[in-house]
């Protein structure tokens, strides 16, 4: 593929040992057959972003990382690239006949369809290798999903331990609490903490005024006596690296051991630490490098991409529910509707290979589950929401609703309304295979904003989102909830549009939120 494919503002444009030549996968130390899987896998992926070319080589030199770039900007793919050379170069590349097999990488998700979206790309980046590898021997996925028990996962973890292991905090930490030895935690070589903001909570330390003291005291107590599970796991794997760091505040002279990228725990020394999201507050980033103790200060690297995080090709359109029906938000400037670039979705693109899909229907178990039940659902938002699909979108659309909010039921009303929808867990639950149908008729994909953080679905030209993020008081999680599920779309310097559909009474945070990220509401021209 030629360098006309350059379209991000961050891609590499010039290469530091060959001038105008961009740096390849290769320059920056890939091994040539890992370079190929990538690009079999993903044709888009052709030349390394400027993170990218900067996150590598600290990766190859067994440096912990901390990594910061805008949503949709790859970090999930270099994830994924790092995961292969652990997992696949050991087993497939370099074998080594008799040598136990063991899981080197811990990933920590924050939700069952994130850990499915990355075990898909680690499927299609193997599925070029020659001989195939058995999936469960390279990557397993432990989650509370409803479907598969979690005893399920462990008897398959204690039979076949994977190189990869991605999971959610919660189900790692159930596992270790039923069986510690399945995990193998002392011989990771590297631990990925994936969403670190979303996973680790963090308060800011402002200065304390009278009036914010005692919010700020109540939070930390609270803090303090439920840390959270991602916490309290890698307190378990870091406890050797938290005491060198304890003891180097006693003795400051006192230097860790340098680690080579394929030590481990058992050689004296902590897994590579890799953590990242696009928003890291100066908060968390304290407490990550100064009261943590996970990191080997010796060698951290700080690795971050552009300060935007939402793409400016982005057009936000934000409507107002009311008891009577829907506006505008108030100050929204006209826009010329821009039509979104036609197109076809591609399952595929999304979770794996073998997505084959089918056409939605009413299913009598929905009937009778929520035909007599009172909708917990504005009806004026979701005819907004439906009108809007009808009139704009092209091929597909997520809505994203409040974290507790019941997709399934949203599903059987959108249908109701001749709407394509469907929920998104079905495609990472059943690699694709579940009941999405290709077909001419848009999808309309519905998840919560606990579960869409991080997703990368490469049709989508629209996101609605129901409700604020981390609707309450307005503080930096807010913004951040906003920012990233507004960055499903705008993903590598692609367009999109965002339509948030609030409650009457919420146009205040509304407008802060979009002040706060630089970016004017536009008017939908279907509402006044
Ligand atoms: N070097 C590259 N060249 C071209 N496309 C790329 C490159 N790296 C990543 N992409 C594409 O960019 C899209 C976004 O990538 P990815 O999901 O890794 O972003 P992300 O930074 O993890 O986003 P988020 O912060 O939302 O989780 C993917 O569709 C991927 O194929």
């Amino acid at each position: 593929m030629g360098r006309s494919t350059y379209s991000h503002p961050n891609a590499l444009a010039n290469s530091s040992t060959s001038p105008g030549i961009p740096t390849t996968f290769r320059d920056l130390g890939l091994h040539p057959p890992i370079v190929s899987a990538l690009q079999s896998a993903f044709p888009n992926v052709q030349y390394p972003t400027e993170v990218q070319a900067k996150f590598i080589p600290a990766i190859l030199g067994g440096k912990d990382v901390l990594l910061k770039d805008a949503t949709g900007s790859g970090k999930l793919v270099l994830r994924t690239i790092w995961l292969l050379l652990r997992g696949i170069t050991i087993d497939l590349l370099d074998p080594k006949t008799g040598e136990q097999r063991h899981i080197t990488s811990l990933v920590l998700v924050p939700h069952r369809d994130l850990a499915y979206q990355l075990y898909n790309w680690i499927e299609r980046m193997t599925s070029s290798a020659d001989p195939l590898p058995l999936m469960p021997t390279i990557a397993q996925v432990l989650v509370r999903d409803g479907h598969t028990h979690l005893t399920t996962g462990l008897q398959t973890l204690r039979d076949t331990p994977p190189h990869i292991l991605i999971g959610t905090p919660q189900a790692i930490h159930d596992i270790f609490q039923e069986d510690a030895q399945a995990l193998q935690l002392t011989g990771l070589s590297t631990v990925v903490v994936d969403e670190v903001d979303y996973l680790i909570e963090t308060i800011p330390k402002k200065d304390p005024n009278k009036s914010f003291r005692k919010a700020f005291e109540k939070a930390s107590r609270k803090l303090l006596a439920h840390p959270g599970v991602t916490r309290e796991l890698l307190d378990i794997i870091y406890v050797k690296r938290k005491e060198i760091n304890e003891r180097r505040r006693d003795e400051p002279g006192l230097t860790q051991h340098r680690r080579t990228s394929t030590s481990r725990v058992g050689d004296g020394t902590a897994p590579q630490l890799i953590m990242s999201s696009a928003t890291l507050r100066s908060h968390l980033r304290n407490y990550l490098f100064e009261e943590s103790g996970w990191l080997n200060r010796d060698q951290v690297v700080k690795v971050k991409g552009m300060k935007r995080a939402v793409e400016p090709e982005n057009v936000h359109d934000d409507s107002l529910v009311s008891d009577n029906g829907v506006v505008n938000i108030e100050g929204a400037v006209p826009a010329e509707i821009r039509k979104a670039e036609d197109g076809k979705a591609d399952p595929e693109m999304l979770f794996g290979p073998s997505a084959a899909l089918e056409p939605p229907e009413i299913d009598a178990r929905m009937v009778g589950k929520y035909a007599d039940k009172p909708s917990p659902f504005n009806p004026n938002a979701f005819e907004a929401i439906a009108t809007t699909f009808a009139l704009e979108v092209p091929s597909m659309a997520l809505l994203v609703l409040p974290s507790t909010a019941p997709s399934q039921r949203a599903v059987y009303e959108l249908r109701e309304m001749g709407v394509n929808a469907h929920g998104l867990d079905v495609l990472g639950r059943n690699k694709g295979q579940g009941d999405l149908g290709v077909r001419d008729n848009p999808i309309l994909l519905v998840s919560t904003m606990a579960t869409t953080r991080g997703m990368d679905l490469r049709e989508l030209t629209h996101v609605f989102m129901l409700g604020i993020p981390e609707s309450g008081k307005m503080n930096g999680r807010t913004v951040d909830g906003y920012v990233h599920i507004a960055g499903r779309v705008g993903r590598f310097g692609g367009g999109g549009k965002v339509i948030t559909v609030i409650e009457q009474g919420e146009e205040l945070k509304m407008k802060r939120i979009l002040e706060t990220i630089e970016t004017r509401p536009v008017e939908l021209e279907l509402f006044d």
